[in-house]
């Protein structure tokens, strides 16, 4: 039976993206635009995914409801409407489009530029009036200007190749940015802010609001570091620039000029301070809004989700590595059997893990196995602690939460295997250990603690460890045939004659807890438990 997987679009995106999801039978799409705050509450979970530009705002609150949401798609760049803490804390992937608007932004960022730089809004608005200002609306060249870009990425780059087409000096500020890269793209690159503000006469900005960026062109700098008579461009986020200090440096002239395209507040409330000033130049979050842009991000992100909800791919996702089709290929026939090994650890292991340890040797000690340990993270909390809702995204909070240490190690020679995954994980002073490799594409366990086994890493499995003795496979099997449990496999392993042994059984069917009573009442069993992995 096919699953269908209902998407809400709670803003405008282009029509093309809502009839690719219309089109495709595996989807049921509600399109309700400006959806409420109070009807998103109630029906968040109904959704296995939301698609959503910058006004709707994804909350706590609105992901603690949305029991079913799988995936969040932003068709666009900024992420700031999106709680993606709580995303993450709650499985709950989210995606942008990188790359779909990134020129229709650059180019809105340039022609504000220019417009403030020759107060265009300010002349036509004036001849609208029916003035005629030649000499008040005198403006500035950008020709050997210099000009500071804060945020050096996609946008900043394309803002930055025409400012040099208009020959004007850019300095970029990106602690991210490489001094290689910096040369690469014939920009100077700036290793402190405050080192360059004073340099630039104009500054525009492309990084996104974060904790850290908040405000940060804040009253000091704007007062005391900038150049006098700076012009400022932002068309990022209303966030990065405090409102009120701007106002207050155009009012004494320290700042000649700001266009904006954010605002701190969207739309601005009637306290906003600088809605009156002749010095600016405004427009209503417009930087993507061009029918090619809209088209881009609309299609792009309509996939995206698509293509997480129905064939588990994961691409531009803000909280989650890559699991684009090639990933899956190469690493997704260990997701599963290394969450059986996490499974196969709980079930060994005593309870209350503290230290959760995973070593890769062999082949997969070359490839990024960041989520194949998060398979096995999931496995291990899934049944050690019942958390049923674990999966690959948040496993690593949970584990936190948990106060579950993680480590991961590579090594390249995997002794007798082509590839071994094992799992150490610590309670106190006991360490349980469970290794696995997959043999002719099968799942194998062959390490429980110092036993070597040859186990079938599926279905229900009994493990049990018993003195070396004559008799003791006749006891297990009666035991379990006594109550109609049947044996599928079976591998035996022993640390020396007459030392401790282990059974690693497969059954066809899940032992009760009489069966385990009763095989745990044999004087040489020295343990027995169950799982299904
Ligand atoms: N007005 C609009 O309609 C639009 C606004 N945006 C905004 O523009 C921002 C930039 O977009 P893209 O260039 O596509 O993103 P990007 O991710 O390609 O570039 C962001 C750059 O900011 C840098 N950065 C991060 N923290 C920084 C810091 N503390 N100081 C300086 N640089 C820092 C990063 O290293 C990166 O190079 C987005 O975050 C988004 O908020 C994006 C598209 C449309
Ligand atoms: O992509 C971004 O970050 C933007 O700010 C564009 O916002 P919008 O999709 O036009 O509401």
């Amino acid at each position: 039976m096919s699953t269908t997987h209902r998407i809400l679009v709670a803003d405008p995106i282009s029509e093309a993206g809502i009839e690719k999801l219309k089109a495709d039978p595996a989807i049921d799409v509600d399109v309700r635009i400006g959806i409420s705050p109070e009807d998103l509450l109630a029906d968040a979970a109904l959704y296995h995914g939301i698609i959503v530009r910058s006004q709707t705002k994804i909350t706590r609150e609105v992901l603690e409801k949305a029991s079913n949401l799988k995936a969040i798609g932003r068709a666009g760049v900024g992420v700031d409407n999106i709680d993606v803490e709580a995303a993450t804390e709650h499985g709950v992937i989210v995606m942008n489009t990188p790359a779909g608007n990134t020129i229709s932004t650059a180019e809105h960022a340039f022609t504000l530029m220019m417009s403030m730089a020759r107060h265009i809004p300010q002349a036509h608005a004036s001849i609208v009036a029916g003035r005629w200002d030649r000499k008040k609306y005198v403006g500035v060249e950008l020709y050997q200007k210099t000009l500071l870009i804060l945020g050096m990425g996609r946008i900043g780059t394309e803002f930055a190749r025409r400012a040099m087409a208009f020959g004007m000096r850019v300095i970029a500020y990106d602690p991210f940015l490489s001094a290689s890269r910096a040369r690469l793209l014939s920009v100077e690159l700036a290793d402190q802010i405050d080192d360059a503000l004073p340099e630039a006469d104009f500054i525009t900005m492309h990084m996104p609001l974060t904790p850290d960026t908040k405000h940060l062109l804040n009253r000091e700098r704007l007062t005391e570091k900038v150049k006098p008579g700076v012009r400022i461009v932002n068309c990022a986020r209303g966030g990065l620039i405090d409102e009120a200090a701007l106002a207050d440096a155009l009012e004494s002239g320290r700042v000649a000029g700001a266009a904006l395209d954010v605002y701190e507040a969207e739309p601005p409330g009637d306290d906003f301070a600088l809605r009156g000033s002749e010095k600016m130049v405004f427009t209503p979050h417009l930087g993507a809004s061009t029918v090619e842009a809209q088209e881009n991000v609309g299609t792009e992100i309509a996939d995206t989700v698509r293509n997480q909800l129905v064939d588990g791919t994961v691409v531009n996702s803000v909280n989650m590595p890559s699991i684009d089709p090639k990933t899956l290929e190469e690493i997704g026939a260990y997701l599963t059997f290394t969450e059986s090994l996490g499974r196969l650890a709980a079930t060994v292991a005593p309870r209350n893990a503290e230290r959760f340890r995973i070593e890769y040797s062999g082949g997969l000690s070359e490839k990024d196995t960041t989520l194949v340990t998060r398979a096995g993270l999931k496995g291990l909390i899934d049944a050690a602690w019942g958390d049923t809702e674990i999966n690959y995204l948040n496993a690593p909070a949970n584990a936190k939460r948990l106060g579950l240490q993680i480590t991961e190690s590579k090594q390249a020679d995997p002794g007798e295997f082509t590839d071994l995954i094992k799992i150490i994980v610590t309670a106190g002073d006991q360490t349980t250990t469970v290794a696995g490799t997959l043999f002719g594409g099968k799942p194998r366990v062959v390490l429980i603690n110092d036993h070597h086994v040859e186990g079938k890493a599926e279905g229900n499995v009994l493990i049990v460890e018993n003195n070396d003795q004559p008799g003791m496979i006749g006891q297990m099997g009666s035991i379990l045939g006594n109550h109609g449990v049947n044996i599928a496999h079976m591998a035996l392993s022993r640390s020396g004659a007459g030392e401790k042994a282990l059974v690693f059984i497969n059954l066809d069917s899940t032992p009760s807890d009489e069966v385990l009573d009763e095989l745990r009442a044999q004087p040489s069993i020295l343990s027995a438990v169950t799982a299904e992995i």
